[in-house]
């Protein structure tokens, strides 16, 4: 088992950070605070003071037959460098809708193996609850000049590795769709239904809808998880249709303390290729 990311000297915040924490360190300046939210209308309304803005779009390569994997190095170099950030910058991303977004964003961080991120737990919602100020004029980059290479391959898996593996014991997938989806139910793909052995858990109720979508307690979480047979000594694929829910459930378990990757070709890829196997 993985230990949970802690904070420690390298970090100035946990991997899991509370708005009032947040509050406390404004101020550093190695901090760089990201707002990737569903609606652009939510940064405008407000965000967290010194935040930049990032559409979630640029997170994703967009092209067939993998649009929801990560864009290549030379487009995340781009990206990064735009944004401002250096091998230094502790980046906090946060959004305005229970994590998806701001999580792909560190799921991308940490595939390059940039070494400090953080999550805003339960992101506007909960900052806003906590009564912290917001500001709504927009904050500029600085550009920096970044290089992004591929340091943690780890971090994700491809539908081939899958396949290899499907029926290991020690291979967990979890699967962040709605049960609709998880059934075949619904869906615009060419086949429809779940990989072989994965498990559903959509990525909400890792949520605390009273906690303004902050993440629910960790070992309620554990226990939930173990239920449906992913323990903490497995390895765990997470997906959903486009690895922006599982980028959601990835973050959940790593802060868990859990061995997980992101399928990024997620459903996009898996239910539009011919020699996928599918159980509905
Ligand atoms: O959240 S999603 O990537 O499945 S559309």
């Amino acid at each position: 088992m993985r230990t949970p990311q802690q904070s420690s000297e390298a970090n100035i915040l946990p991997l899991i950070v509370e708005p009032e924490t947040l509050q406390e360190h404004l101020d550093d300046p190695q901090l760089l605070i990201i707002d990737v939210p569903k609606d652009s209308g939510s940064y405008t309304q407000g965000h967290v003071p010194g935040a930049i803005f990032l559409e979630s779009r640029r997170l994703m390569n967009g092209q067939a037959p993998l649009p929801s994997e990560a864009p290549d190095v030379a487009a995340l170099s781009a990206l990064f460098s735009e944004l401002g950030l250096t091998r230094d910058t502790h980046v906090v991303a946060y959004d305005d809708e229970g994590g998806g977004f701001a999580a792909r964003l560190l799921w991308t961080l940490e595939l390059i193996g940039h070494p400090r991120y953080s999550y805003l737990n339960g992101g506007i919602h909960a900052w806003r609850a906590a009564g912290l100020a917001v500001q709504t004029e927009p904050n500029t980059p600085t550009p920096s000049t970044y290089h992004a290479e591929i340091l943690n391959p780890e971090t994700r898996i491809t539908a081939d590795e899958i396949k290899e593996r499907l029926g290991e014991k020690n291979l967990a997938i979890w699967d962040a769709r709605s049960p609709a989806e998880y059934r075949g139910e619904t869906g615009q793909n060419k086949r429809l239904g779940h990989i072989p052995g994965a498990v559903n858990m959509e990525w909400t109720r890792a949520m605390d809808p009273e906690r303004n979508l902050r993440i629910r307690g960790y070992a309620e979480l554990v226990n939930e998880l173990d239920t449906l047979g992913i323990t903490q000594d497995m390895d765990v694929v997470t997906h959903c249709q486009g690895h922006h829910r599982s980028a959601f459930t990835w973050l959940v378990g790593r802060a868990l303390g859990f061995n997980i990757r992101g399928y990024a070709g997620s459903w996009n890829e898996w239910g539009n290729r011919d020699d996928t196997p599918v159980e509905t």
